[in-house]
């Protein structure tokens, strides 16, 4: 509970068009959610304007409202430049600053946010630390976990799990910053410690339109890292020295900058890795100390996770056997690389990769160790980056034997319009298309041979596919698994 004049004076940038003081007992974005005592925000959306339902949270209960324009309601009307901005500000004030009382740690990079960061809490876990953890998978308190519609939620969402975190005696919390709501500014007001890069590659130009404002977006979190120099609380930016955007974000940060990396030398280095289908062993060479580290994750990209996930825990203060210890314990992550084994002569790989650069690691991961044929079921997903289709397609023909295309999530899109797009990338090459995501799925597990191996590529974790408006259950795990025993019926 907060007054409104007390709240208002975390915002330097208003208009306000009552001499009222109401007392404020929540802030709500969704003029469904009101109840009595909240402030609501008005939010131009990308698909509705929520000016439009200022009323009907007046209505429900709200006894202030922040808006861009002036909306005719019968409370105190705040008017901001930019409410999406003004809210994370208000939300950070509202839940009591509550990143203030964390040591937050933040990931960004097209690939690998949602492997680094559950790599971060293991260590921290091992460390003995309570742990709070935000991402794609969920939201995850201690043990507990909630289901979440974004990466990185909205800024309402975020320091209201926050606060809950602290409330709930986290002292350490990991998470993925999408380079979506870096560029909304819904992290406004999140106090980060330590943020991480992973990598920089093609996705979201539907967003974003070009690579330059993509890897900007990105930027802005080591941007606005470590302003403050305080010492006694020092900020760090884990650069990937392999990566050439990180010369960029060396220049935009004012934190202390750790490197890590495989090829250019770095403070924080992989050495003689060495690769299996079951797992990896490398050397980790610190500026101080030196480790054999032992993974199961397998694949030169893991390497990559393994580094920026140590080099975030060093910043922190956990010590090297501890994260060893913890690396060498990880089972893997839900969706990424997970194997579908119901003791099959074959192999099925389930993987989230959803970008030209994932699926190229993966496969190539893959043609590392596989002795047979290797087939790919792979689909790009409607109302998203469309450049990355017909890149997707290409790497799907140019390192599997058998490349299936499909459906991923259609959302409005038509299912085969995608599928087209997929096709030009691969005019005159060998593809086989199957619109319905379980009959190719079906098709690649009834065709295969002992030794082969078989990736499902881009849903990983997920358990739906959204065809239309419809939210359909949808596991690419399940749906593996029902057609290998179907197949064993059937020998
Ligand atoms: C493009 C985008 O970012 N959209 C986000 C946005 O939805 P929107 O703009 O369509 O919202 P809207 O439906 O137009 O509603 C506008 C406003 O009216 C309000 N409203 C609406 C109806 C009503 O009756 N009353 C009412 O008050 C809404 O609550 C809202 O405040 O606000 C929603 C609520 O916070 C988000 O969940 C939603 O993310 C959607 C699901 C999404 O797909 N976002 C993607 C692009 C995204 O952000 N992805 C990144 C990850 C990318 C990656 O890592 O690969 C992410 O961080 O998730
Ligand atoms: N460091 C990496 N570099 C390149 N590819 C990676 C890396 N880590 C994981 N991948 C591949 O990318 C896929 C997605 O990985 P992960 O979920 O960790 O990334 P993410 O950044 O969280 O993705 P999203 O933006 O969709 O949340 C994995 O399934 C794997 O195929
Ligand atoms: N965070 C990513 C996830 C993509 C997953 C893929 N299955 C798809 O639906 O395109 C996005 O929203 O673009
Ligand atoms: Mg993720």
């Amino acid at each position: 509970m907060m007054k409104l004049q007390t709240l208002l004076s975390y915002l330097h940038d208003f208009t306000i068009y009552s001499g009222e003081n109401p007392t404020i007992t929540s802030i709500e974005m969704d003029s469904r959610k009101v109840t009595k005592g909240a402030l609501f925000i008005c939010i131009k959306g990308f698909t509705v304007d929520g000016h439009a339902f200022a009323s009907q949270a007046v209505a429900n209960g709200a006894v202030a409202v922040i808006a861009e324009r002036y909306v005719n309601v019968p409370v105190p009307v705040i008017l901001v430049r930019d409410s999406k901005r003004a809210m994370a500000v208000l939300a950070d004030a509202f839940y009591g600053q509550p990143t203030h009382k964390l040591h937050l740690i933040g990931v960004t990079g097209t690939n690998g946010k949602t492997t680094t960061t559950h790599l971060i809490e293991q260590i921290f876990r091992k460390a003995k630390k309570k742990t709070g953890l935000i991402g794609t998978l969920y939201t995850k308190i201690g043990d507990e976990t909630y289901e979440v519609q974004n990466t990185t939620p909205e800024s309402l969402v975020l320091q209201k799990t926050f606060k809950q975190m602290v409330d709930a005696g986290v002292d350490v919390a990991m998470m993925e910053v999408s380079s979506h709501a870096l560029h909304m500014g819904r992290v406004h007001g999140c106090d980060y410690d330590v943020a991480v890069f992973t990598n920089l590659t093609q996705d979201h130009l539907d967003y974003h339109q070009t690579m330059e404002e993509y890897r900007l977006a990105k930027g802005l979190l080591f941007a606005q890292l470590g302003n403050r120099f305080d010492h006694t609380r020092p900020k760090f930016a884990v650069l990937n020295n392999d990566d050439s955007s990180s010369e960029q974000y060396k220049r935009m940060t004012a934190a202390t900058i750790i490197t890590y990396g495989i090829e250019t030398e770095s403070d924080i280095m992989a050495k003689a890795i060495d690769i299996t289908p079951s797992g990896m062993v490398f050397t980790i060479v610190t500026p101080t100390e030196e480790a054999q580290m032992q993974t199961k994750l397998i694949g030169r990209f893991n390497v990559y996770n393994i580094l920026a996930a140590t080099a975030a825990s060093l910043a922190s203060g956990v010590s090297l056997s501890t994260i060893v210890e913890a690396i060498g314990e990880i089972q893997g992550v839900p969706g990424r690389f997970e194997t579908v084994d119901e003791g099959q002569n074959f192999t099925v790989i389930v993987d989230y990769a959803h970008t030209p650069d994932s699926l190229e690691n993966v496969l190539k991961t893959i043609r590392e160790f596989a002795k047979r044929n290797v087939y790919v079921v792979v689909g790009c997903g409607g109302d998203r980056d469309r450049t990355k289709r017909p890149i997707m397609a290409q790497i799907a023909v140019q390192y599997a034997d058998v490349a299936i295309f499909t459906s991923d999530n259609p959302r409005s899109e038509q299912p085969e319009a995608i599928l087209q797009d997929m096709e030009d990338g691969v005019r005159g090459q060998s593809y086989v298309s199957i619109v319905d995501r379980k009959e190719a799925i079906r098709y690649a597990i009834h065709q295969a041979q002992a030794g082969d191996v078989i990736l499902i590529a881009g849903k990983g974790h997920e358990t739906y596919q959204i065809i239309g408006e419809q939210v359909l259950h949808f596991d690419d795990r399940l749906v593996a698994r029902e057609a290998i025993k179907e197949r064993e019926v059937s020998c």
